[in-house]
């Protein structure tokens, strides 16, 4: 299958920020929204579970202005709807806040499906700029809790995607219960990852029955975003884990210049960009041939939080650095030369003998000519998670790869065994996710999975 471009408009939008009515006084939204939030869905944002009592006055309310005294900077738009989901090909913005839910014991089917059409309605809101729901931060009664958080009023959409993900544990339970009767709609390639060499995961920081990526260039409307999807989901799904990222450490375009990673490297030059048709095709988005027909136009994503000991790193000699990653620091070129994006030549000879890359460089090992052409979308970020009582920043790389088959990351990391970046590094969190292919207006991302 080839995806379509429906996510990747890249070009500033001149719709207004969050909820500046209209003329009729009406959110200017409003009618391009399909379904309002469920019964249920309203009530988790008032922060009252299932058995609560009837919300009166449901009317809708006119859509208050907001951030009139703020002038939006960033006011780029990616649309929710599309054939794909947004945020997988869509140029890489600055911040992300990742996180993932377990979904309530109690949770029926029909919970579950309402909560991924809650979502995707909010989301589809959200992603213009607007508040959660049409009575928002300040529309709605003085007697209840507002619908919206408010934490991004007066914010534009700041190029704001969600992608919805849903795990291996959402189709069957550690005791192999068929939890929402979706079993047998289970890809055979959305399994548990396998262990690897050095792995020191932590329970806390792995798995999950959904999961959301918000990326955004602001960071409060990226963790308003997920703060508010996660206000819905109560009673029906609560945050397990969550990370907080910046500084975007892959480009998805070639427009975008190649970002650096903590240790001071380039970190995407590589990478599958969302202008290779073909590659994305080939290597990203699951097709017709795949079991499960819901995922046609879907893809997977891999998570994995990967720790850096940057004091010890910084402490190394350049060359030394250079020789581990493979290329140099200053412009990303390979070390058998050339510029940034020169092929790397693993044949070339070192003036002093030896190979130019050395055999156990990252990027040797993780190159498509050593892992059967394999080739992976990354998406990864900076985090910095405070610090240890040493002083050392708990600092890392927070990975994101997308592939047709998470076997395809498998391969890879089973192959970086030899990599000598592992003595700087360790994985401390891990999950991954199949990412249904996107929805229309009316319909909700996973919907497949029900039909
Ligand atoms: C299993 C997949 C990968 C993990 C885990 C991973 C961790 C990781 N990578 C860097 C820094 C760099 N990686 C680079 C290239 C690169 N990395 C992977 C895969 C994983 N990396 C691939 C497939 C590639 C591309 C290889 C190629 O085709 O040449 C680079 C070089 C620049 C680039 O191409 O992006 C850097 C730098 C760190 C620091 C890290 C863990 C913390
Ligand atoms: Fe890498």
């Amino acid at each position: 299958m080839t995806p379509s471009d429906s996510n990747i408009p890249g070009v500033p939008s001149d719709k207004p920020p969050r909820d500046t009515p209209t003329d009729s006084g009406e959110s200017s939204e409003a009618a391009s929204t399909p379904a309002g939030l469920s019964r249920r869905g309203l009530l988790g944002l008032l922060g009252i579970g299932a058995s609560a009592g009837f919300i009166g006055g449901a009317a809708t309310v006119a859509a208050v202005a907001r951030g009139e005294a703020v002038a939006p900077t960033n006011g780029d738009q990616f649309p929710f709807y599309g054939t794909t989901q947004a945020g997988v090909t869509t140029p890489a913005q600055d911040r992300l806040f990742f996180a993932t839910f377990d979904v309530t014991a109690s949770a029926t089917r029909d919970d579950l499906i309402e909560l991924l059409q809650d979502w995707s309605y909010a989301a589809s809101r959200l992603t213009q700029g607007l508040d959660v729901s049409e009575r928002g931060a300040v529309g709605g009664s003085p007697l209840l809790p507002p619908d919206d958080t408010g934490d991004a009023l007066g914010l534009p959409a700041s190029g704001l995607t969600i992608t919805f993900g849903v795990g291996p544990s959402l189709f069957q339970d550690a005791n192999g219960n068929d939890r929402f009767g979706i079993a047998d709609r289970k890809p055979a390639a959305l399994a548990d990852l396998p262990a690897f060499a050095f792995d020191l995961l932590s329970p806390s920081m792995t798995g999950g029955d959904l999961c959301i990526q918000a990326c955004a260039d602001d960071p409060q409307v990226a963790v308003h975003a997920v703060r508010n999807l996660s206000r819905i989901a109560f009673g029906r799904a609560q945050i397990r884990w969550s990370q907080l990222g910046f500084g975007r450490t892959s480009s998805t375009s070639s427009a975008q210049q190649t970002p650096r990673n903590l240790f001071g490297f380039k970190d995407g030059t590589a990478n599958v960009m969302s202008e290779e048709k073909d590659a994305l095709a080939k290597h990203i988005y699951v097709d017709s041939t795949s079991d499960q027909g819901w995922m046609n136009g879907g893809t997977y994503l891999v998570a994995r939080k990967i720790l850096m000991t940057i004091e010890s790193w910084d402490r190394a000699r350049l060359e030394e650095q250079e020789n581990i990653i493979g290329r140099d620091k200053g412009e990303g070129a390979p070390l058998s030369g050339g510029s940034e994006f020169t092929e790397p030549n693993f044949e070339a000879v070192h003036s002093a003998g030896g190979p130019a890359i050395p055999v156990d460089s990252h990027v040797r090992l993780a190159h498509p000519k050593l892992n059967d052409g394999i080739r992976l979308l990354r998406r990864g970020y900076n985090y910095v998670d405070g610090n240890n009582d040493l002083g050392q920043l708990n600092a890392g790389l927070f990975f994101i790869s997308f592939q047709n088959d998470p076997e395809h990351f498998v391969r890879i990391q089973k192959n970086l065994k030899m990599d000598t970046l592992n003595e700087y590094i360790r994985h401390v969190g891990s999950a991954v996710f199949a990412i249904p292919p996107g929805t229309s207006p009316g319909g909700y991302v996973g919907e497949g999975l029900f039909a």
